[in-house]
């Protein structure tokens, strides 16, 4: 059985399949930076995260952690927060 575009889109009218459509391309390659961008600061912060443990320090700063949870607050609200958190997670780790 084939799917059409319509279908796949939910869109009422071919113009509105065919703007989603290529919405939803720019979004896949929009993820894709996002991704990458995700793991170039997870490397990084890998980086920060062993030469202060080979310093004798701890792996997490808290400080830190709360001037970058405070960016994304400022930037995009409350879901900001979350975001920022999930991304902590994803570079240091569960706390
Ligand atoms: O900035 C640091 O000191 C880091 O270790 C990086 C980082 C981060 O990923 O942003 C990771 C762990 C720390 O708890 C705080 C921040």
């Amino acid at each position: 059985m084939t799917t059409t575009t319509a279908e796949k889109t939910g869109a009422h009218t071919a113009e509105a399949a065919d703007l989603i459509t290529g919405a939803r391309e720019r979004i896949d390659a929009l993820d894709d930076r996002i991704i990458g961008l995700i793991q170039e600061r997870m490397a990084v912060s890998a980086v920060i995260q062993e030469a202060r443990i080979t310093s004798g320090g701890r792996r997490v700063n808290l400080s830190r952690e709360m001037e970058i949870l405070g960016h994304y607050r400022d930037a995009l609200g409350k879901p900001g927060t979350a975001l920022a958190m999930t991304l902590l997670e994803l570079c240091r780790g569960r706390i």
